[in-house]
């Protein structure tokens, strides 16, 4: 196994009196994609939204630990988490602003000011994200105006301004057609040598074409982490096995 990134030990997520995840041990290896698959409303966004806190703000409670890089992110200022952890949604949502105002954002937020070091940035990370020449003669036109699949390429792109190690994505392909989808996925096997990805996808072909790792949950527990072959092909637990064959028929 190579160098884990992020792990969690006993993490609890609870919604009031609700237990939604429990008791989850997990471990994310770096610089590698890990997809989480389960059924509808087992838990997956919870526990995604849960590794840079974001749940707080969906009214969660989380107990238990998170280690990213051997740091409890207890510990961490959260502006700080947020940006070594960025999070990606289902539909994109670009500011109500240009493309580059967009790009540059975050970075003029954290106090960049250098006009060549802003164009750098804007640049280089519409490079990562595969919509540089798309739209390089239309940085000033409002990201409102680009298409979903390229607001879901620019919204990636934004995240990676910060400098994240680590970006969580959430069903990034639901509202996309196939060709935006290879897109996306194109990429995040790019990106994948800089960054550790967690995608939470319920399409297993998906998973299958670019997963590393693959954890299977239900009902709020992680029943069984393995390569995608160990998990389409030769899932241990009798859990995974019952959701393979139900997905495939
Ligand atoms: N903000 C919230 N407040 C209360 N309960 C919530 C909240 N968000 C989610 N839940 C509940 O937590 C459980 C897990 O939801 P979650 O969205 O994490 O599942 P999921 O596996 O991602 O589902 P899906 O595949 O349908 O998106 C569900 O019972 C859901 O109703």
């Amino acid at each position: 196994m190579s160098e884990i990134i992020l792990n969690t030990e006993g993490l609890c997520v609870n919604y009031g009196k609700n237990n939604i995840l429990k008791n989850i041990d997990a471990s994310f290896e770096k610089n590698k994609i890990t997809a989480i698959i389960g059924p509808s409303g087992c838990g997956k966004s919870t526990f995604l939204k849960s590794l840079n806190k974001t749940v707080e703000e969906y009214g969660g409670q989380i107990s238990g630990s998170i280690i990213l890089d051997n740091k409890n992110i207890n510990d961490m200022p959260l502006e700080r988490l947020r940006n070594s952890i960025g999070m990606v949604f289902q539909s994109p949502v670009v500011f109500p602003f240009s493309i580059y105002k967009n790009m540059t954002y975050a970075p003029i937020y954290y106090g960049e000011k250098n006009k060549d070091r802003l164009n750098n940035i804007v640049v280089d990370n519409l490079k990562k994200a595969n919509l540089y020449e798309e739209v390089k003669d239309d940085l000033n036109m409002p990201a409102s105006r680009l298409s979903g699949g390229q607001q879901q390429r620019l919204v990636i792109a934004r995240c990676l301004t910060v400098n994240p190690e680590i970006i969580l994505l959430d069903e990034p392909c639901s509202a996309l057609d196939i060709k935006n989808t290879s897109y996306i996925e194109k990429m995040l096997l790019e990106l994948k040598n800089e960054y550790s990805i967690i995608i939470v996808t319920h399409n297993l072909a998906q998973a299958k074409r670019i997963a590393d790792c693959v954890m299977y949950m239900e009902e709020g527990t992680l029943v069984e982490t393995g390569s995608p072959d160990e998990i389409f092909n030769n899932p241990v637990d009798a859990r995974t096995k019952e959701y393979i064959m139900y997905m495939n028929n």
